[in-house]
């Protein structure tokens, strides 16, 4: 883990370098991935079968594309009986957390007789990335669903990549039966996301694609946003924590490593106002790291995407952590309230030394799909209003009419629109 000075002569050349990482990487996977999903496009479950196969290992043709209901209640009932409890407590959280961001229609009276409003309807046909490559997340089933569902969305089509025996792994099985999930493909990647948005024999076309996951999905969902609607780009995962002396190093150490795991794209940054921390936050990664599963990939990530940064102030940590947009931050600083108005750009904001960030993973109840590469600066975290639309609702009696026509009709003649006058004019002739 390198130990970079962040101070004012060098805070270009850091900004520069994080933003490498959003653009470069996107670029080096986009040829892959438009190959795939063109394949998809015309060739349907075809393709789905050879790139399972490429990708995965696994025959399709003797899996099966659709996971049977047989085997999703097989999955339930394999799965821990004290994880099936703690996956209703985390469904318990999320949904009254996301119960909260239900948006009601709303409609208003016209002088003269009329109303006006807006309707809420929710999407009727989505889909869920659910990632599978190197780890298994029931919890992205969680997080990705239960919005879904808070918003009302009646067809949800889940995509998993298959496990290396050709089955699907019994926790992702076990969330999604928890929910009354039963429509899931066992395909991952880039061609998940190509038969979503494009449809092949088995698999349908979806409105929306949501959820998060490598960057090949990550990818996927850019290239076919516009054939379809999606979320956002959540890709590899990122923390960024900054921390002041007050910090604990153990801590923070544990807390960037958590993320380090998941992806060799991943990002995890620190930075601090203290020479001694950053110091203490290394060794503890070093320590930490011997003793945890995943030493490969961490390792890896630490060496592409890992640094830590010390700087004098707090308002040079946060004008950096603003830059970067991290997916996840977190304050390990003294009063850290009084700081949180100047944090501009984050997915999600853990606050003190007790919020570490997978408490946000699994249980606290907010969303865990969150955006990645800098584009937090523009998204927002999955959220029950990813899963509506809205439609404006105009009723005017004719008296409420007669007070505007004349009005319409100017704005009409300006434009040089008779028609869209005349349909004014008709209304009013004796
Ligand atoms: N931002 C978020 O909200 C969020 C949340 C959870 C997880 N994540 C991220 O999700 C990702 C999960 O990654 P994963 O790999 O474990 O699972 P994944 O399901 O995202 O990707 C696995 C798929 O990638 C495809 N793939 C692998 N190598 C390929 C290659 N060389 N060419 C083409 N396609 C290839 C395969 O089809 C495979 O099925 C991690 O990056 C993690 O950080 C992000
Ligand atoms: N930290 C991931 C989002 O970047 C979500 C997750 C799921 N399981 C564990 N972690
Ligand atoms: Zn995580």
């Amino acid at each position: 883990m390198k130990i970079i000075n962040g101070d004012r002569n060098n805070i270009c050349e850091i900004k520069e370098e994080f933003r490498k990482r959003n653009d470069t990487d996107f670029k080096k996977y986009n040829s892959t991935v438009e190959k795939i999903l063109q394949d998809v496009k015309d060739d349907g479950d075809k393709a789905i079968i050879k790139y399972t196969n490429k990708f995965d290992g696994v025959d399709l043709v003797k899996a099966g594309i659709k996971v049977t209901p047989e085997e999703i209640e097989a999955g339930w009932k394999k799965a821990d009986k004290k994880f099936i409890k703690v996956l209703r407590k985390a469904i318990e959280n999320i949904r009254s957390f996301h119960e909260k961001q239900k948006e009601n229609s709303w409609f208003t009276t016209v002088a003269g007789g009329g109303i006006l409003g807006q309707r809420v309807t929710s999407l009727e046909k989505v889909g869920l990335y659910v990632p599978g490559g190197t780890a298994a997340y029931p919890s992205s089933v969680l997080m990705n669903a239960i919005p879904a569902m808070v918003a009302g969305v009646e067809e949800i089509i889940m995509v998993t990549p298959p496990l290396a025996n050709g089955g699907v792994n019994e926790g992702v099985l076990a969330a999604a039966k928890e929910l009354g999930i039963n429509e899931i493909y066992r395909v991952g990647g880039a061609q998940a996301i190509g038969a979503l948005a494009f449809g092949t024999e088995s698999i349908p076309k979806v409105d929306k694609i949501v959820g998060p996951g490598n960057i090949y999905v990550a990818t996927a969902k850019r290239q076919v946003y516009g054939f379809v609607d999606i979320d956002m780009i959540a890709g590899p995962s990122e923390i960024l924590v900054i921390a002041d002396e007050s910090a604990n190093p153990t801590y923070v150490a544990a807390d960037l490593l958590s993320q380090a795991e998941h992806d060799t794209l991943a990002s995890a940054i620190c930075i601090t106002t203290s020479e001694e921390m950053a110091l203490a936050v290394k060794d503890e990664i070093v320590k930490q790291t011997e003793l945890l599963e995943r030493k490969e990939i961490i390792r890896e990530s630490l060496k592409n995407y890992g640094s830590i940064i010390v700087v004098s102030t707090l308002e040079a940590a946060i004008e950096i952590s603003n830059e970067i947009a991290p997916e996840h931050l977190e304050l390990c600083i003294e009063d850290p309230f009084i700081w949180l108005d100047k944090i501009k750009n984050a997915g999600a904001i853990f606050i003190g030394n007790f919020s570490p960030e997978p408490l946000g993973d699994y249980m606290a109840g907010p969303n865990h799909v969150l955006p990645t590469s800098g584009t937090a600066r523009f998204f927002s975290p999955l959220s029950v209003d990813d899963f509506v639309k809205k439609s404006s609702i105009i009723y005017y009696s004719k008296e409420a009419l007669e007070k505007s026509k004349d009005d319409i009709m100017i704005f009409a003649e300006l434009e040089a629109l008779t028609a869209h006058k005349n349909a004014i004019k008709v209304r009013f002739e004796k």
